[in-house]
């Protein structure tokens, strides 16, 4: 059923709450869970005790885990820190900006064609779809039938912070090579879980995508 309003959210809790009653159907209604986390006005005295910076790379924060249903996660971006080129595990993948703001840039899949036959120097190379700039309080969505897409936080000077919301959840996705178009597996972990530092994080593992 399509919706045109929501109500309003008045915190991150409440977001939680919503999230949660809306991951219980089976289907997802993409617009409405776009404009429930749009609904929510980011407030820093709720989040900012998930948000953990490291000085090399974005970090990845898990809030709650949805009842299996979804990840809910705080990505933190310090000056210059970016992904790399990735898909989504056939998962809905929703983005909200809580602080500073990101660049996301979509690129196409690389063109069809069995491995096996791809000569060893053959290139399939990305093609950029689109860039856009997400700042406070936007949302934006991608599934993998919308194409690829690196995020980066291109300020020098600020550091960002953005809230993820995956479903289904998973632990691994593609990373791809922008001028081959060759994709490789990535395990993603969590820097921290429900605002406690993860403690089988080896800090050079925290591998982000
Ligand atoms: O989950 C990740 O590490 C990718 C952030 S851009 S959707
Ligand atoms: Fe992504």
């Amino acid at each position: 059923q399509s919706v045109n309003k929501v109500n309003p959210i008045s915190n991150l809790n409440h977001l939680i709450e919503e999230l949660h009653r809306v991951f219980k159907e089976d289907h997802v209604n993409v617009d409405y869970v776009e404009m429930v986390m749009k609904a929510y006005k980011s407030n820093p005295r709720e989040w900012k005790k998930y948000a953990k910076f490291d000085k090399f790379k974005y970090t990845r924060n898990l809030v709650d885990a949805g009842n299996d249903k979804f990840n809910l996660m705080i990505l933190c971006w310090g000056e210059g820190h970016g992904s790399s080129i990735h898909d989504h595990a056939d998962a809905h993948c929703f983005m909200k900006m809580l602080d500073g703001s990101l660049q996301e840039t979509r690129y196409t899949w690389p063109e069809e064609g069995n491995e096996e036959q791809r000569g060893e120097d053959e290139e399939r190379p990305l093609h950029v779809m689109g860039k856009s700039t997400l700042k406070l309080n936007d949302v934006c969505y991608i599934n993998d039938s919308l194409g690829l897409h690196r995020v980066e936080n291109s300020s020098y000077s600020d550091r960002a912070v953005s809230l993820h919301l995956y479903s289904p959840p998973f632990n691994a996705c593609s990373v791809f090579n922008e001028r081959t178009g060759r994709k490789m597996i990535s395990k993603v972990t969590f820097w921290s879980k429900f605002g406690k530092k993860d403690k089988n994080i080896n800090e050079d593992k925290n591998q982000e995508f």
